[in-house]
């Protein structure tokens, strides 16, 4: 018995992961697997009723859990509130904090029936299959933070990039274990021209690099590396890379599959991995059933993979999404013309009729 946390969150958060957990039940019943799923509030839905975005009977339960299936939390509605009550901050910064989820796998594989889906060339995106490998409870967005007024008005603001030796050679090691899995190159990004946090960064980098003599590995910038994403991604096997750089970089780099809707994570370190889309909210699609669950579906196949050592349960959802997708099945956000437009469940429903049919 497995048991799975499920934190649907805010806006198409709860629509999305209602779909995965469907999936892993039509895997679970194929594979003769038994999953136990139990549902917490987090983010402003949590806030909302029970005055916290991550209260303390959630954390119990994701630490009583095997894995975490989380949707995804915050919107307009809970912007103006002080951090630590805000659902990003003091919802899901705070749930990677606390269970030491230091290592965000975001990877991008482009679906090779929507190469013609993407804003670019198909013939630049076909064939990507890159892995951002972002640090996750460090750099920027954990440094001190401070507003301090000003005698003459105004602030003096500060966010603070901070970075241990450790902490950049833990990330390091994960993004090495993981090329010599895959195509053997890591591209470390970072900005060592200009801050002191990425000098040493590229320094310890390099220093574990000497234990992997067998995975190549190159140091870009970020700005470099965001303009290289989109003229030649095929170059890219692992990058890993700070909070921030990784965020960012990550949303742009599901582009080259054609939706953010497609992007799945997983943040793993800890004692208990949480897998998440790496998607927002979406507030304007919210309430619609208009949303691409595929992110939240993968999300929910890399969890079999990284907490459950269950690869082959993994690799048929993923096997299905393609078939959906070979067969001319569209969310919203892919799609194109000569295909099916469908709605978030009828995506769900079409990806468990393919894991039945085997
Ligand atoms: N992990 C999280 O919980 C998480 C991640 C990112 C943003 N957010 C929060 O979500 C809210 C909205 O932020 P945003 O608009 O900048 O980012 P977003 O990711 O919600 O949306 C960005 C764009 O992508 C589209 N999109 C996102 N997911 C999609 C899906 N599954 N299918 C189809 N299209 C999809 C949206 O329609 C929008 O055009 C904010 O409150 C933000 O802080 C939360
Ligand atoms: C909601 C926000 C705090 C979060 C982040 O920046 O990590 C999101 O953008 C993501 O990419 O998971
Ligand atoms: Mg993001």
């Amino acid at each position: 018995m497995h048991k799975i946390a499920v934190l649907p969150g805010d806006g198409i958060g709860p629509e999305v992961t209602a779909q995965a957990v469907r999936v892993l039940e039509a895997v679970g019943r194929r594979f003769n697997r038994k999953f136990q799923f139990a549902e917490g509030l987090v983010g402003g839905a949590a806030l909302d009723r029970l005055g916290h975005p991550l209260p303390g009977e959630t954390m119990d339960l994701c630490l009583a859990s095997d894995a975490i299936l989380f949707g995804a939390v915050g919107g307009p509605k809970w912007d103006q509130l002080p951090a630590r009550l805000r659902p990003e901050a003091g919802g899901i910064l705070a749930l990677r904090k606390e269970l030491g989820l230091f290592a965000n796998l975001r990877p991008v594989k482009v679906f090779a029936p929507l190469k013609n889906a993407t804003a670019l060339k198909p013939e630049v995106v076909d064939g990507v299959d890159l892995l951002i490998v972002r640090e996750l409870t460090g750099g920027l967005y954990f440094g001190r933070k401070a507003r301090e007024p000003l005698a003459g008005g105004g602030f003096r603001v500060t966010d603070e990039l901070v970075y241990t030796t450790a902490e950049i050679e833990r990330i390091a090691r994960v993004a090495f274990d993981l090329a010599r899995k895959r195509r053997k190159k890591v591209t470390s990004v970072d900005k060592a021209n200009v801050l002191e946090s990425s000098r040493h960064w590229r320094e310890v980098v390099t220093a574990v690099g000497q234990e992997y003599p067998d995975v190549v590995l190159e140091h870009m910038y970020v700005d470099n590396c965001a303009m290289q994403l989109v003229k030649n991604p095929r170059q890219f096997d692992v990058l890993v890379t700070e909070n921030m750089f990784g965020d960012i970089l990550s949303d742009q780099a599901s582009a080259l599959g054609g939706s953010l809707g497609l992007l799945a994570s997983a943040s793993i370190g800890g004692k208990t991995g949480l897998y998440e889309p790496g998607h927002g909210t979406a507030p304007e699609l919210a309430g619609r059933q208009a949303a691409n669950p595929v992110a939240a579906v993968l999300s929910g196949a890399m969890l079999l993979r990284y907490s459950l050592n269950l690869e082959e349960e993994a690799g048929c959802i993923e096997r299905a999404v393609e078939r959906v997708f070979e067969r001319g099945f569209r969310t919203a956000d892919l799609m194109e013309e000569g295909r099916e437009l469908v709605d978030t469940v009828r995506m769900g429903d079409l990806i468990i009729e393919q894991i039945e049919a085997g």
